[in-house]
């Protein structure tokens, strides 16, 4: 099963009292680049990447149809292969845990939402809040409500093929820590603050990442070293810092490819994945 990575330009942290209303609204898009999930016999391991790890989200998953299917038929190990790491801000735990839930209610033939339990299982390991609605959407997506169901205006665009999504992946950035601190949700917010109405009223690419970048600046989650590479690559539609990671994201024609490429230092090509 695969599920695309995500790349959220901006986001507003929304917290209820019940995990599934519970989210983000914001704007981003899928990529053609992702995780495979496929569970084989075994001991409840989660491997990714052929290692073996401890994934909170993947673990709650697992837990959630243990119940539905009952412990005695439940002897599985999942192996995820995936294109990003965890925590650089590519959405993986997200995809991770949406294709789990996907691949687990299909196999044992249940009747489970799997965006839902996917969805309140970020919620609870605090490793996202609106990749698993966006993922499960594709394309380039505005979120607009927090949660579930799920409220997301795609920008369907004509030349979409025309562009590339350059990836620049250069450390690692927990979204845990960002997304309970209160200094950094009040930072967040009142930085988001508008610029969904803004995107809606022009909903363009181009728009998309200059407000994306502007969160990124504005909100001080980017560094010096993200901004100043971003600055490089103005020629470009649009360059900004993948929410939340250390990761700089670009999108560029053809034309700009090679440019793109020759200022970033480990640069992944990809194209937005409808
Ligand atoms: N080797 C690993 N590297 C990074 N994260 C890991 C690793 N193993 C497990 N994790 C867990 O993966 C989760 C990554 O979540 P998050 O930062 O939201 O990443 P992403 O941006 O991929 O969604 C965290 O809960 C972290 O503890
Ligand atoms: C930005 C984030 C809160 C985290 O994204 P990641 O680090 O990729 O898990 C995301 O889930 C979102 O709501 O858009």
């Amino acid at each position: 099963m695969y599920i695309p990575a995500h790349i959220t330009g901006f986001f507003k942290i929304v917290r209820k009292n019940e995990n599934l209303k519970t989210g983000s609204t914001g704007a981003g898009f899928s990529l053609d680049k992702g995780t495979h999930t496929e569970i084989k016999e075994g001991k409840g391991r989660v491997y990714f990447n052929g290692e073996e790890i401890d994934l909170c989200p993947a673990k709650d998953v697992l837990n959630h149809f243990k119940k539905v299917v009952g412990e005695e038929n439940f002897n599985i190990d999942v192996h995820y292969t995936s294109d990003f790491p965890l925590g650089c801000g590519m959405g993986t735990s997200g995809g991770c845990s949406l294709g789990l839930a996907h691949v687990l209610n299909n196999t044992f033939k249940c009747n489970e939402k799997p965006i839902e339990i996917a969805h309140i299982a970020e919620v609870k390991c605090n490793t996202g809040l609106g990749d698993v609605v966006a993922q499960e959407y594709g394309g380039i997506g505005i979120t607009t409500t927090p949660g579930l169901p799920a409220h997301v205006k795609k920008l369907n665009l004509d030349n979409i093929n025309d562009y590339y999504v350059v990836v620049d992946i250069i450390g690692n950035k927990n979204t845990d820590t960002i997304i309970n601190n209160p200094k950094w949700i009040e930072t967040i917010n009142i930085t988001a603050d508008a610029k969904l109405e803004k995107l809606l009223k022009k909903p363009t690419l181009e728009y998309l990442m200059e407000l994306s970048y502007d969160f990124a600046k504005n909100t001080g989650l980017a560094t010096d070293d993200i901004i100043e590479i971003c600055e490089d690559l103005k020629f470009t539609l649009g360059a900004s810092q993948a929410m939340l990671g250390n990761t700089i994201f670009c999108i560029c024609t053809e034309k700009e490819l090679d440019d793109v490429k020759s200022i970033l230092k480990n640069p992944i090509t990809c194209k937005i994945y409808e």
